[in-house]
């Protein structure tokens, strides 16, 4: 016996009744079907997970079996053939590649390794906004922090920092807006195998090429550049330094690496962590500024635990000496109330299984709303608030985390595929806000009110904030005596 779930045509299945945005369309149906649904998406069968109890099923008691990606026309293009992690099958490719990235790349101590470039960057961050805030100049605060963001990730991966509104950074912002409209693209191959060709006829097969290989003579040039005989040898390399001394001495792994192996990896490392952690970062900055209360609180927290000791930034080791518990709740809150990813990264099942007495076919695209669940009134009081006191005040989730072991709050995922950036995202968001909150005090233009900034959100994996936060700083006073 199949799952429950909306009568769909012939051929097309459910494809036609879809509507953006899919978690919000999901959690309207599993109030009709129950928590878990099925959809035919052309001859693609699709479930749907919308409760905590069936999130841990999927991802933690049977996510053995539910722990592969569908191969998608796009995925397989940008990732050279699932040579990378984010959209590789369940296979022991994957797990030797996963392993050695989870111990190279985004171990503890290489993400602390990296702190200089953060703190770096956050810190001309601080000095940009210091002069709009001397003019009461209008910030584009969404534009600012996915420009912060992508240029520490890109110094990260390849060592390279673009300047803002030079040609190079535009070129490059350009590869990044084609690449986003490339994946959430919608591809025939991927839901009428039969029809495959009207890809080729309608030209998006070409598009997608092209857009690939413009993204392969980026890396490659990069890859060129630190190959290059007389770069100077640094002892804490970037991303392609670390991948081509792994390709020199081996990796304990049967892969041998090759460039097409290191250029999958790169784009893991930066499409998963820029535009994820940019978007939440704008979202935190919105719920704080909508929320004037909790803004206060979490500038009071900061400022009287860090006082101010001449220095130009906050830097990570204040915040790792002081914690920041409510910061760090604000940070659950925010990626509670606007799930980054709301129905995280597609799975697919590797063979025919059983959940809930329903009877699942072998590959079936599974989609798990962790948007519906952290916003469940039945699990969460008054879920539509922005209340990060929950996360201080509630026993049960006062040691809540977000690394994927609690099925009510999982903006990262859970199991086998579960985020392995998480250590990289939370030291990088953490930074930001720590400082934004320390050295500003922030508004909205002239005419608005906090309480209508909008909430809207653009749709595709990221639910991003569809219109830019506008905001006016104003750089905050310490009196004599605090210094
Ligand atoms: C706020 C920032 C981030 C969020 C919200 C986020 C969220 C997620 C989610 C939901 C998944 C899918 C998990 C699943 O299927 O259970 C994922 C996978 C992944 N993320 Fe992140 N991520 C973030 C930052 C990062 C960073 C900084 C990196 C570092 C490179 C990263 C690397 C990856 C990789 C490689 C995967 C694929 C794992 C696999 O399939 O085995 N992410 N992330």
């Amino acid at each position: 016996q199949k799952p429950p779930g909306p009568r769909g045509l012939p051929i097309i299945g459910n494809l036609h009744q879809l509507k953006e945005p899919l978690h919000e369309y999901f959690w309207g149906l599993s109030k009709k079907y129950g928590p878990l649904f099925y959809l035919k998406l052309g001859s693609r069968p699709v479930l749907v997970a919308n409760s905590s109890r069936l999130a841990q099923e999927i991802l933690k008691i049977q996510d053995i079996n539910f722990c592969s990606r569908p191969e998608l026309l796009s995925f397989r293009k940008v990732s050279y053939e699932f040579r990378d992690i984010v959209f590789s099958p369940y296979n022991e490719y994957w797990r030797d590649m996963r392993k050695v990235c989870v111990i190279h790349l985004l171990s503890a101590k290489r993400v602390q390794s990296f702190h200089l470039i953060r703190e770096d960057e956050v810190s001309r961050m601080v000095q940009n906004i210091t002069q709009k805030a001397t003019s009461l100049e209008t910030i584009n605060l969404s534009e600012m922090i996915t420009f912060l963001t992508s240029t520490i990730i890109c110094r990260v991966a390849f060592g390279k920092r673009y300047e803002q509104g030079s040609g190079e950074s535009k070129r490059f912002n350009h590869l990044i807006h084609e690449i986003q409209m490339a994946l959430s693209d919608f591809y025939f191959t991927d839901y009428f195998p039969l029809i495959s060709w009207l890809d080729k006829i309608t030209g998006k097969i070409d598009k997608i090429d092209r857009i690939c290989k413009e993204w392969d003579s980026f890396y490659q040039q990069h890859i060129d550049e630190h190959l290059h005989q007389n770069r100077p040898k640094s002892t804490d390399g970037d991303v392609i330094d670390i991948l081509l001394q792994l390709r020199e001495e081996g990796w304990g792994t049967s892969v041998h690496l090759d460039m097409d192996h290191i250029k999958a990896v790169l784009k893991d490392v930066y499409f998963a962590s820029t535009d994820t952690i940019a978007t939440t970062t704008t979202w935190i900055m919105t719920a704080l500024i909508k929320n004037p209360a909790v803004m206060k609180k979490a500038q009071e927290e900061i400022r009287a635990l860090l006082p101010l000791r001449k220095k130009e930034i906050v830097e990570e080791e204040d915040i790792v000496a002081v914690g920041l518990p409510y910061l760090n709740a604000v940070i659950k809150e925010a990626m509670r109330k606007y799930t980054t990813i709301p129905l995280l990264v597609p799975r697919e099942t590797r063979e025919k299984c059983t959940i809930d007495g329903f009877e699942i076919p072998a590959k079936t695209l599974v989609y798990v709303n962790a948007w519906a669940i952290a916003n469940d009134p039945v699990l969460w009081e008054n879920p539509e608030d922005f209340l990060p006191e929950r996360f201080l005040k509630d026993d049960r989730r006062i040691s809540m985390d977000l690394k994927g072991q609690d099925f009510e709050l999982m903006p990262f995922g859970a199991g086998r595929r579960g985020c392995p950036g998480i250590t990289m995202a939370l030291a990088t968001i953490q930074l930001m806000l720590a400082n934004f909150l320390y050295f500003f005090d922030w508004d909205v233009p002239d005419g608005m009110k906090k309480e209508n900034i909008d909430t809207e959100c653009a749709y595709g994996l990221t639910s991003h904030k569809k219109n830019p936060l506008h905001v006016v700083a104003r750089k905050h006073i310490y009196s004599d005596k605090i210094i």
